[in-house]
């Protein structure tokens, strides 16, 4: 049996950060991944995605050219093999400095290979048993595949397979209308096929108020993505061309079909029994607000701990561990205010409570919209799409939450990511002077017109 002094199972956005830390001390760690250095980020994930949203967004602005006195002749193409490849570099770049980094560290050993719990203390990966008295779990999540008529019998996509495409779908039908569907929908979109965004809730990004999700909806119904809704019976048959898809009575062809439908945490096959850990009834690994496990010497991290489904939440489990762990501190999961962004384009930045969450508290609160259209800077730009909003608590001037599906969304939401972190109240923010011309220099202005409601 090999001795460590601690032990890191899957080398997404948490762990390796901890066990670099740790071995930068001096301690001897050892590194488990079973498929690539970096996780779903920046294998599977953000990092590709995003680069493909770049690719979409390139073919956007191309065809509306002409609008801003750009004369492009002839039709935009689209070469789908620079698109994947593009994706594909920034992959491997990420991976292979991970592996550089990693390779560099005297005390730390990066084992690949697929590990499991055979005790509290002891793990075994290729056959072979290791054990330390401090074992991180940072097993992140894989996509759900629901179980729908004929859909086995289809040659679906995941979010995983659609990354390395090298030709364009005619028809892509996509089953789920959160983050993973409505970025995928938009680019493919953007890149020339057709798209149909199957979600069976009664909006899209069913997490957001009803007026975020019908402009989400109405910006890509802008585009001629073709949403369905509030759909009950939806059943595949295999065709030539690739699917029959039924939509409660209506039927389509699709060439391909992407299942967007959530993620499971990847807990089902790790021994976590063999070690005592307790899960949740869905599989997340139960953790306390230090991300301790209930058994004593094992935490978990990440999206495996269901306390956050986000790189930046990944990577802030760590900041947590190594505060409490090395650094002699007191962070908690319970104080981070959490905020993500949606990648369509507009995308939509986000903080705290949407106002539906605020109500729902029971306070007394203040909200203020503004359509883009009333931003000078996404007039300038030509992208009035979108509006913002801003919820604040009346009695304490709270900042709340707030909503910016507009041009550089995810950017000019960190102002008030900043302002909340900070616990500045809306008053004090009213008296900052923005930079003209942005839309930034908006949120004062949109503070300004906070009323209750
Ligand atoms: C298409 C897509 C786009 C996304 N876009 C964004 C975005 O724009 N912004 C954002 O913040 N988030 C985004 N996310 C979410 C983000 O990728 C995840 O939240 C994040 O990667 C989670 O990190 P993690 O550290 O929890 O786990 P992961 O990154 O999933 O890493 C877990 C690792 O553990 C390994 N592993 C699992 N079990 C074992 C085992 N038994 N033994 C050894 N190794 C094991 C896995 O192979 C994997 O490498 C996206 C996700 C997807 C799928
Ligand atoms: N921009 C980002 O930060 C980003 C981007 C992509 C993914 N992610 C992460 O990846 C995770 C997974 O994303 P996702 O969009 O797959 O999951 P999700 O859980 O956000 O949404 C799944 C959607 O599929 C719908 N759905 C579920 N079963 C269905 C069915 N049988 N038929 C039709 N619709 C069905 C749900 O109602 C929901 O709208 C998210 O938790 C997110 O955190 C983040």
């Amino acid at each position: 049996m090999k001795s460590f002094d601690a032990i890191f199972i899957g080398a997404g956005q948490a762990g390796p950060f901890l066990a670099a830390r740790m071995a930068e001390a001096g301690m001897k760690v050892a590194l488990i991944e079973r498929k690539f250095l970096g996780g779903t980020c920046v294998n599977a994930g953000c990092m590709p995605t995003k680069t493909l949203v770049a690719s979409a967004r390139a073919a956007y602005v191309a065809r509306r050219g002409a609008d801003y006195g750009v004369q492009i002749p002839g039709e935009i193409g689209i070469d789908m093999k620079t698109v994947r490849n593009r994706a594909e570099t920034i992959i491997m770049n990420a991976r292979n400095g991970l592996s550089d980094w990693f390779g560099g560290m005297k005390t730390m050993t990066v084992i690949h290979g697929h590990a499991r719990f055979t005790g509290p203390k002891e793990v075994v990966v290729n056959g072979e048993k290791l054990t330390a008295p401090k074992i991180f779990l940072n097993v992140g999540a894989r996509p759900v595949i629901p179980d729908m008529p004929g859909l086995a019998d289809v040659d679906y996509l995941t979010s995983t397979g659609i990354i390395h495409l090298d030709s364009l779908p005619k028809h892509l039908a996509i089953i789920g209308g959160s983050y993973i569907g409505l970025e995928f929908a938009q680019m493919y979109r953007r890149f020339g096929a057709e798209v149909t965004v199957i979600e069976r809730g009664l909006k899209l990004a069913s997490r957001e108020d009803e007026d975020i999700s019908d402009a989400i909806a109405d910006i890509l119904r802008s585009e001629g993505i073709t949403i369905h809704t509030d759909i009950k019976d939806i059943r595949f048959a295999k065709s030539a061309d690739g699917a029959t898809v039924t939509v409660d009575s209506e039927t389509f062809e699709a060439s391909h079909v992407l299942v967007a439908t959530g993620r499971t945490p990847n807990t089902d096959d790790l021994g976590l029994d063999a070690a005592g850990v307790a899960t949740d009834k869905r599989g997340f690994i139960t953790v306390d607000d230090r991300l301790a496990t209930n058994v004593e010497g094992i935490w978990a991290l990440g999206d495996c701990n269901g306390h956050g489904a986000f790189t930046h939440t990944s990577y802030n489990d760590f900041e947590i561990a190594a505060a409490n762990l090395l650094d002699g501190g007191d962070r908690k999961v319970s104080s981070r205010i959490l905020a993500y962004a949606l990648y369509i384009d507009p995308p939509l930045g986000r903080v705290g409570m949407t106002e539906k969450q605020a109500r729902a508290s029971g306070r007394k609160i203040m909200v203020s919209t503004r359509p883009m259209s009333r931003v000078g800077r996404a007039n300038e730009r030509g992208e009035t799409k979108g509006f913002m909003k801003v919820v604040a608590d009346a009695e304490t001037k709270e900042i709340l939450g707030a909503a910016i599906l507009g041009i550089e969304g995810d950017e000019v939401i960190h102002g008030l990511i900043d302002a909340m972190n900070a616990g500045t109240t809306y008053p004090v923010l009213q008296w900052s002077v923005p930079i003209h011309p942005t839309v930034s220099e908006l949120i004062p202005t949109l503070l300004g017109d906070l009323k209750a409601s």
